[in-house]
């Protein structure tokens, strides 16, 4: 085999539970068609009954979930499928695991108001995470360092502009059905750390 692997590209939207990980990962996919998913679906049955039963898990509850995660970003760049997934990833330590998966891995961090977020997870019937876990995820989030590949997206703004903002900021291209639709999100809610990635 002389060929390359055709470029990949990896982006976890992280942050807290409530933060809207989920629909701004499904829609970052939508628009790009990036391989989407979800990491709530690889925890196992063990873990998905702590977090029902209202208790944080811990590190050990999650190393073994964050290496299967890093796997199916590594199996999808063996295939040459860029992903977009959804991931809390709020340790550097974790993040670390998930950058043992493919090449590079691209983090968008939600954060923004732990009220506007608490309110939000109140509202959402159809989860087992109660906004009761909110506070333990809190404690232990550590912010991107600055070597770490990523942008920060305020959790204020709409699903819409979020997704638009972080395909602009990622450099990240639109799949042929969506150009000329994308919006792009204002720079002054951005925080860009990364410049120099292209999108295959
Ligand atoms: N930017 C937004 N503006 C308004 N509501 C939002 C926004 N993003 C998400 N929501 C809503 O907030 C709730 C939480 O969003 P979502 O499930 O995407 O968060 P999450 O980070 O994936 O949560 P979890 O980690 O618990 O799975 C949902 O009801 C969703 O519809
Ligand atoms: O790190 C964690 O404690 C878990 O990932 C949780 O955050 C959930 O998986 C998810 O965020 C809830 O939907």
């Amino acid at each position: 085999m002389t060929g390359e692997r055709r470029p990949t590209r990896h982006i976890v939207v992280m942050g807290v539970s409530g933060a809207g990980k989920t629909t701004v990962a499904r829609g970052v996919g939508e628009l790009t068609g990036l391989r989407f998913a979800e990491a709530d679906e690889f925890h196992p049955e063990a873990n998905v009954a702590r977090m029902r039963a209202g208790i944080p898990l811990d590190d050990a509850d999650r190393w073994p979930w964050l290496r299967d995660l890093a796997s199916w970003m590594a199996a999808r760049h063996a295939e040459g499928v860029s992903t977009v997934l959804a991931c809390s990833a709020l340790k550097r330590s974790y993040r670390d695991v998930l950058r043992q998966g493919p090449p590079d891995v691209e983090f968008v961090h939600l954060d923004g108001s732990a009220e506007l977020i608490r309110d939000r997870m109140t509202r959402r019937t159809d989860h087992y995470m109660s906004a009761d876990l909110l506070d333990s995820q809190r404690a232990i989030l550590e912010h991107l360092d600055p070597d770490e590949s990523g942008i920060v997206l305020e959790v204020a703004l709409p699903p819409d502009e979020l997704v638009a903002a972080a395909v602009a900021r990622l450099g990240l291209v639109p799949a042929a059905s969506h150009r000329g639709h994308a919006r792009v999100g204002s720079s002054r809610h951005l925080v860009r750390r990364d410049a120099e990635k292209q999108g295959p």
